[in-house]
């Protein structure tokens, strides 16, 4: 079994402000945790320190591994990350940027094992990626571009993995498929961490629920109803109604007009 992914009094400034107010999290491995909370609350701030792509005082460990302190390569091996804008900036195929997932075990395009190839077969088929290998990135559509982008995370096939908003941009469909692959890496022992706005997604999907507002961890909590009957009003002041067919649903009322 992997390592828990251990965070303790993380803490992220901006010019002298807390955007993360000293937030201590152990994720364990099997888990799909959802990080869930208003816009602004600190959810991709504490996915980017988590990921080390942002400056931030405090412990990020795995077991006895220091992260922070690791190489980026052997970092990389560990935990991959997920932005929540991604940049395709050059015109490379979608075959070639998924293949940049696989640079901590010294692949490159055109310079694949059989192991990275599988890998890459393995996270083109499972984002639904295969048939656009050949297509250039920068001629995707937004959804499309999404899911390479997460194929390219999914390839390096770590025991970590922080995914920011990765349904956002996809229809209905493949934000099931997303997160049946999420919850399926999770079950297989992998620690998966992912900030997600859709509450009904969350009940339905998570294991653990990460709720945090204004830089502040609110709660670390199983994904219960009666988790979410208690932290959704806190953080989105709004009461949020349960489906009575016994599903996972979960929606707010439209409010009335006066
Ligand atoms: N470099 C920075 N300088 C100043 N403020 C910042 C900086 N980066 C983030 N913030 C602020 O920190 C807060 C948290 O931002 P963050 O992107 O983590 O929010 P979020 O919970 O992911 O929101 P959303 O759901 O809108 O994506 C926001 O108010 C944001 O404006």
């Amino acid at each position: 079994m992997a390592d828990d992914l251990i965070i303790e009094a993380l803490r992220v400034e901006a010019q002298g402000t807390p955007l993360i107010a000293d937030i201590s999290v152990r994720f364990a491995p099997g888990q799909l945790t959802a990080i869930v909370g208003p816009n602004g609350a600190g959810k991709s701030t504490l996915l980017r320190a988590m990921a080390g792509v942002v400056p931030a005082q405090g412990t990020i460990r795995m077991g006895a591994a220091d992260l922070t302190a690791l190489r980026p390569a052997e970092r990389a091996r560990r935990l991959a990350y997920l932005p929540q804008v991604h940049e395709l900036a050059w015109d490379i195929s979608v075959a070639d940027m998924v293949a940049l997932g696989r640079f901590a075990y010294g692949a490159a395009p055109g310079r694949l094992s059989a192991e990275d190839k599988a890998a890459i077969d393995r996270a083109m088929a499972a984002t639904g990626c295969t048939d656009l290998a050949h297509r250039g990135v920068t001629s995707l559509s937004g959804g499309e571009a999404a899911l390479a982008c997460l194929a390219r995370v999914l390839a390096a096939e770590t025991p970590v993995l922080l995914v920011d908003e990765p349904v956002a941009a996809l229809d209905p469909a493949n934000q099931y498929r997303v997160l049946e692959c999420l919850a399926a890496l999770a079950a297989d022992g992998r620690t998966v961490v992912a900030v997600l706005h859709d509450l009904s997604l969350v009940a339905q999907f998570a294991d653990t629920v990460l709720w945090i507002g204004g830089g502040q961890l609110a709660a670390l909590t199983p994904a219960t109803h009666d988790a979410f009957a208690q932290h959704v009003p806190a953080l989105f002041t709004r009461e949020p109604v349960f489906a009575s067919d016994g599903s996972s649903a979960l929606y707010f009322r439209r409010s009335q007009s006066t």
